[in-house]
């Protein structure tokens, strides 16, 4: 197995820097997801890693060794993508057969690695299908499968599971982790869907037009994003703008907002506050909106979205529509037209530097 870094990696389409100076290490082991919206370098970055693409500059080193002249299929890499492009007259065995057969493997040896790579994924009774015979998600094991039994030292996974419904979806995360913790590969992941990012990898990178603009362990990018786009893009959040006070901010209207202490930022500058809907709490107004124990806002609830759990309240306030999610307990709801106070503690506001 082994780690990868890539370093101050650039590249050009003619004008266009599809990737410019990103820098990761991606630790020996580890789950790392990319994510980022379409055309932001994501799969560019994937391309570089595994030698289908080179780089205009910055250097890409696997285990420790630089591979930028080394090509594709001296570099031990293994790969799936959405369309997985089975090999539909060969079956399930001889699919995941193919690299050990390229490579002049003996036919007992090739036998016993494609046996235990199928029961890796479960597959160990289908070997003798066709493509066209397994489901959606078996077709995406034997791609995995395939992808593994070479034995390679990094898994590259560009969107493996986009073509899958939600629920086979969410079975495949569960597999795809347990078999990535069994066999310990260094696993990069390129998918659109933030809570999978969330929810499998130990650390998430956020591409934006070719560039690194925050990574690190899934909690702490959500609880402190730096920048009001890695804080709407990773979950949802209410962004406040307005001018440093020293402890936070203050809105055009002159209504202080106090962060979470440890930021510092010139006062009189520019800045944001972001803090989560969910951090929220919602009531009927009672009349009195003191700031003692943390940030109060009043506004007016234009619509509630019900979504089985929680519910999401759109709240007017001074020509900005917040969003507060709430649990549904049981306690009473609110109606469109109520006028509310929400509250939330400066822990769970963050205070973010103009860009
Ligand atoms: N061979 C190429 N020639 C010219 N432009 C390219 C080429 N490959 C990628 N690009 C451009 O580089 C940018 C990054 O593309 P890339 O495929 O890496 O994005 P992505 O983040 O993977 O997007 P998506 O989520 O849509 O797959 C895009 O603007 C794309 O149009």
């Amino acid at each position: 197995m082994a780690g990868v870094q890539v370093s101050n990696l650039s590249r050009n389409f003619g004008a266009h820097k599809a990737l410019d100076d990103v820098s990761i290490d991606f630790a020996d082991g580890g789950f790392y997801a990319l994510l980022g919206p379409s055309g932001s370098g994501k799969t560019t970055l994937l391309r570089q890693i595994a030698g289908f693409d080179f780089p205009d500059s910055g250097r890409i080193a696997i285990g420790g060794e630089s591979v930028e002249r080394v090509p594709v299929e001296r570099r031990r890499i293994g790969m799936v993508f959405q369309n997985y492009a089975l090999f539909p007259n060969m079956s399930v065995a001889d699919n995941v057969a193919f690299g050990l057969s390229v490579r002049g493997e003996a036919k007992a040896t090739i036998a016993s690695e494609v046996q235990r790579a199928l029961d890796l994924v479960q597959l160990s009774k289908l070997g003798g299908r066709r493509p066209h015979q397994l489901s959606g998600g078996q077709r995406q094991r034997v791609a995995l499968a395939r992808a593994i039994v070479t034995k390679p030292r990094v898994l590259l996974l560009d969107e493996p599971l986009g073509a899958l419904d939600k629920a086979l979806r969410v079975d495949m995360q569960i597999e795809l982790k347990r078999i990535q913790r069994e066999i310990g590969i260094t696993t990069i992941f390129v998918t659109h869907d933030q809570e999978e990012a969330l929810t499998m990898s130990d650390r998430i990178g956020i591409l934006r037009d070719g560039r690194l603009v925050q990574e690190g362990p899934p909690e702490e990018i959500y609880d402190s994003p730096k920048s009001e786009f890695a804080a709407t893009f990773l979950g949802d959040a209410n962004i406040f703008r307005g001018e440093t006070t020293g402890v936070g901010i203050r809105l055009p209207d002159g209504t202080a907002i106090a962060a979470r202490a440890g930021a510092t930022l010139a006062a009189g500058a520019k800045a944001s506050c972001a803090v989560r809907p969910e951090r929220i709490r919602i009531a009927i107004d009672s009349g009195s909106a003191d700031q003692a124990n943390g940030n109060v806002l009043r506004g007016q609830v234009s619509k509630r979205i019900f979504a089985g759990n929680n519910s999401t309240y759109f709240v007017e306030r001074d020509g900005q529509t917040l969003k507060v999610i709430v649990q549904n307990t049981g306690a009473d709801r609110l109606a469109a037209g109520q006028e509310v106070l929400l509250r939330w503690s400066p822990k769970s506001t963050v205070l973010i530097a103009a860009n």
